[in-house]
């Protein structure tokens, strides 16, 4: 029995690869999503992956994954970090525990970014590990127990 977690990236971080390497580095969101999977599976975690850049479409992935049985989110917001009270509520509304990621360290970044909508609420924040965050073996280990997602 696999434990179901889903990782969800907003909107531009389908550029990564591409977009501001200085800042984000030259992996692709497709290497990023292949590693975490592969590492999820060493854990028995089976590991569902969406990307938009619709607040919308995100808000409607996060109730949806309530009905599969999802036991926990990794969400990378990207700019709907310091925007979205909508996913925010979605989060809370489906009541799965989640862990906030960010590529870049935000903090140092403009004071813009130093507000999200979701830290207070996040079981664990992930904050300017690059794309290492995302997926180490060690890492989905850790956010896995983090979240009380129990073994199987
Ligand atoms: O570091 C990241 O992954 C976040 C990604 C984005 O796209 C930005 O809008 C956020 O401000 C930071």
């Amino acid at each position: 029995m696999t434990r179901p977690i889903l990782l969800i990236n907003g909107p531009n971080l389908n550029l990564l690869g591409t977009r501001e390497p200085q800042i984000y580095g030259s992996e692709t969101l497709a290497d990023v999503v292949g590693l975490a999977k592969q590492n999820a599976e060493k854990l028995n975690v089976k590991l569902y992956d969406f990307q938009s850049n619709h607040e919308g479409a995100i808000v409607d992935r996060i109730q949806q994954a309530r009905d599969e049985g999802v036991k926990g989110i990794i969400i990378n917001p990207g700019a709907y970090t310091h925007t979205s009270v909508a996913i925010r509520d979605a989060l809370l509304g489906v009541n799965i525990p989640f862990i906030e990621l960010h590529v870049s360290n935000v903090h140092a970044r403009e004071p813009f970014r130093h507000h999200s909508y979701f830290s207070d609420k996040a079981v664990a924040i992930i904050v300017g590990f690059g794309v290492k965050g995302y997926g180490t073996h060690s890492f989905i280990s850790s956010l896995v127990a983090l979240m009380g997602i129990p073994e199987y």
